[in-house]
């Protein structure tokens, strides 16, 4: 599907303008379906939108967020995204989202993801909104290049649920919703800053292999048009 690159001048005016959108796609949602979801991103990227769309008066009660993909850390480890998200999005009128997290306190992330994707069968698919980061080797939720179920996590034909991923380049063990429940959300983000990124996002866009940069899967066959935010 296309994709459309929204260019801003600042982070903050980024922020600013992409809270305006989730919010406005969550409303429609909840106008349309009574209810809504938002999975988003980790990282340090998204902050500052966080917290532009906690203050963002909607009904949020009837708003379901989750993550993309998380760390097998608990949730008061600075490493967690669902540590991430308490602190910068479920604040102000957004903490009366529900959460739920990919995160389980199970004796193996193998037990944990089985466990998420359960409990995230619930959400209502495809996802309301999708924010999607992209790290600076292509990777994009927890589909890292090398990763240890790359090939199952990018495949159409898997199905939609959590599964697990270990890469030189992840860290922890992750829990990462698969590319098939992802890709069709109704609004799909890739929110990215920086000149870095600019360079990367470019380097994917060209030839190559999706296992080499992770985020070509996405760019290329996302069923939902992908929405590029970018600033310096
Ligand atoms: O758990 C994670 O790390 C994220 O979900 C991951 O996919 C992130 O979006 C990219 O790594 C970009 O991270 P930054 O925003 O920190 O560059």
């Amino acid at each position: 599907m296309p994709t459309t690159f929204n260019a801003f001048a600042s982070g903050a005016e980024l922020a600013g303008a992409l809270a305006e959108r989730v919010a406005a796609a969550l409303r429609d949602g909840i106008a349309a379906r009574g209810a809504a979801s938002l999975a988003v991103s980790g990282g340090s990227t998204p902050k500052a939108f966080f917290a532009a769309l906690s203050g963002h008066a909607l009904d949020w009660q009837k708003v379901t967020v989750t993550l993309v993909d998380e760390r097998f850390v608990p949730p008061d480890s600075d490493r967690s995204n669902h540590r991430l998200v308490a602190e910068n999005l479920l604040q102000s009128e957004a903490a009366r989202a529900h959460f739920v997290p990919l995160y389980h306190p199970a004796e193996n992330v193998e037990i944990a993801a089985a466990e998420a994707s359960i409990e995230t069968a619930a959400i209502a698919a495809p996802f309301d909104v999708a924010i999607l980061g992209m790290g600076g080797d292509g990777h994009t939720a927890s589909f890292f290049p090398g990763g240890s179920r790359l090939s199952e996590a990018l495949a159409a034909d898997t199905p939609r649920g959590v599964i697990t991923m270990t890469a030189e380049g992840a860290g922890e063990p992750r829990l990462t919703f698969t590319f098939s429940a992802l890709n069709d959300a109704r609004l799909l983000v890739l929110h990215i800053e920086g000149e870095a990124k600019k360079t990367v996002l470019a380097a994917a866009q060209a030839e190559g292999e999706e296992t080499e940069m992770p985020i070509r899967a996405v760019l290329r066959r996302a069923i939902s048009p992908v929405e590029i935010y970018w600033a310096p």
